[in-house]
């Protein structure tokens, strides 16, 4: 059996996690035991009346930080599960934007352990202490790491050997080779008067595969011309492109 990935995370709200794991992709992946999911709660690792998980910060400020040692704690359990050479990862603004390159390469390392903040944060030492990286899902600010934490296990658990049947990978293709994705069309046929494109109903598999290449480049140069500038364009690609604009320019 493929070896599984493992994925602990670090959170006060480990109940989010439990429709996520059950449920689709993930959910068949976790069945499967292609992945496996563990949550570890810092409240678990408080001993006080209250189980105080939230503490003060220096120098004042508004809101509160979580309470360090519930926290290292529960850092340190996950790591006695995961392994001390475990990847961890803490999801923040301030961290690595998260794309598709940075998941493939996430994908291939087989513990990682998710930090999920809550709060204003986590002590800045326990991050130079036991965070390999800070990652983040885009330029905004959540109320937590979970929902991060779970689009960041999604994205890899995709492309963990097995999960996907072969039908679905048509979407990793196209992020794969930097692309945006080709429209898709499904039955009826005329939808609210608008044809499905006749090539689509051609069966010519050829025509087809060009066809929604030439989208994906038209698509991608429209909405994200950002992303062709990092991309080496196939021959092909190129001459796709060029053929396009050519006939916009007609
Ligand atoms: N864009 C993101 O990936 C992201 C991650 C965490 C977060 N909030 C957390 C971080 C510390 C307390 C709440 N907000 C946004």
């Amino acid at each position: 059996m493929t070896p599984e990935k493992w994925f602990g995370v670090v959170s006060l709200f480990p109940d989010m996690f439990a429709p996520f794991t059950q449920q689709g992709v993930i959910g068949r992946a976790v069945k499967s035991g292609k992945l496996s999911v563990d949550t570890f709660n810092p409240r678990d690792f408080t001993h006080d009346r209250h189980r105080t998980v939230d503490d003060r910060p220096y120098g004042g400020g508004p809101g509160m930080l979580m309470m360090v040692k519930p926290l290292t704690d529960a850092i340190h359990a996950a790591k006695s599960i995961g392994g001390e050479n475990s990847k961890v990862i803490y999801l923040s603004p301030q961290g690595k934007p998260l794309d598709q390159a940075g998941v493939q390469r996430l994908a291939n390392i087989d513990r990682t352990i998710l930090i999920c903040g809550r709060y204003e944060g986590i002590d800045e030492r326990v991050i130079e202490r036991h965070v390999d990286e800070e990652v983040s899902i885009g330029d905004y600010v959540l109320s937590g790491g979970e929902l991060p934490a779970m689009v960041l296990m999604d994205a890899v658990a995709r492309l963990v050997p097995g999960v996907l049947g072969h039908k679905a990978s048509a979407v990793e293709d196209s992020f794969t080779d930097g692309l945006l994705d080709c429209p898709h069309y499904t039955r009826p046929e005329v939808l609210d008067g608008q044809k499905v494109p006749e090539v689509l109903l051609s069966g010519d598999h050829e025509k087809i595969r060009q066809w929604r290449l030439m989208q994906s480049l038209v698509r991608t140069k429209q909405r994200r011309p950002d992303l062709l500038n990092h991309l080496a364009l196939t021959e092909e690609q190129q001459r796709l492109l060029d053929q396009y604009q050519a006939l916009l320019r007609q």
